[in-house]
């Protein structure tokens, strides 16, 4: 039965209940997440991987993009992360996805330019987590992937939408394609977050349970 899209309150509600409930470790569910944003990027654009650049942010959204950086690698496909979020605030999941992507010796820079290198992007900044607007580095780094002509692949949601009203907030990355994770979310079916999505794929077989109390 298909589900209606949710706000970033009910996602943060089931996953929540996914981790602290049912019992799924939170990066169990960022590898699930991970995957599916591989097999995404392997299966509908086999001909443009020739140098992808991960832009990540310091949160869990982050995170997802240094697991997606580390399963490319393992898969032979050249791969750049760009960080642009601020290290001294990285959530505990992205450190570990951090001591990874070291271990396999993955480049990291915080050099926008890197970005004309690029041939495809994978939008790693923020995802349900945004509460406010896009300033400063953060804006610079957004319109640095929407003046790229390549394949964008956001995660989760194109960093910069509001996950509940599909706002722009000051400025957002324009993605050819969305893996979001479990559930739509509403800012992806109105509003600008309808058009910066481009397609939404939804990776609804995490493991993660709708529950309502
Ligand atoms: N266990 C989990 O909670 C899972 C989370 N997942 C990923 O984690 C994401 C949510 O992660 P987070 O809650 O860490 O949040 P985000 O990674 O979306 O954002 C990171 C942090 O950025 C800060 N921020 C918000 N707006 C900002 C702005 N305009 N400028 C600068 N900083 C700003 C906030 O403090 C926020 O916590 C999801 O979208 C999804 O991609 C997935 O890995 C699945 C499992
Ligand atoms: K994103």
């Amino acid at each position: 039965m298909e589900q209606a899209a949710i706000t970033a309150e009910q996602m943060r509600h089931y996953d929540s209940f996914t981790i602290n409930t049912i019992g799924i470790p939170s990066l169990v569910l960022m590898e699930r997440a991970a995957l599916a944003v591989r097999d995404e990027i392997l299966n509908a654009y086999p001909l443009n991987l020739n140098h992808v650049v991960v832009v990540a942010g310091s949160g869990n959204n982050g995170g997802d993009g240094l697991d997606v950086a580390r399963l490319l690698h393992i898969a032979g496909v050249k791969v750049t992360i760009l960080n642009v979020g601020n290290p001294d605030h990285a959530s505990e999941e992205h450190r570990v996805q951090d001591r990874i992507c070291q271990y396999y010796q993955i480049p990291q820079t915080s050099d926008l330019t890197i970005l004309k290198q690029a041939t495809l992007i994978v939008d790693a900044l923020f995802g349900i987590g945004i509460d406010r607007a896009v300033k400063g580095n953060y804006a610079t780094a957004i319109d640095a992937i929407n003046a790229s002509d390549v394949v964008v692949v956001a995660v989760d949601m194109p960093s910069g939408i509001n996950t509940d009203t599909g706002e722009v907030m000051e400025t957002a990355v324009k993605a050819d394609v969305t893996v979001t994770f479990a559930f739509n979310k509403v800012g992806l079916t109105k509003g600008a977050g309808k058009e910066y999505a481009g397609r939404v794929a939804i990776a609804d077989d995490m493991g993660t349970y709708a529950v309502d109390d």
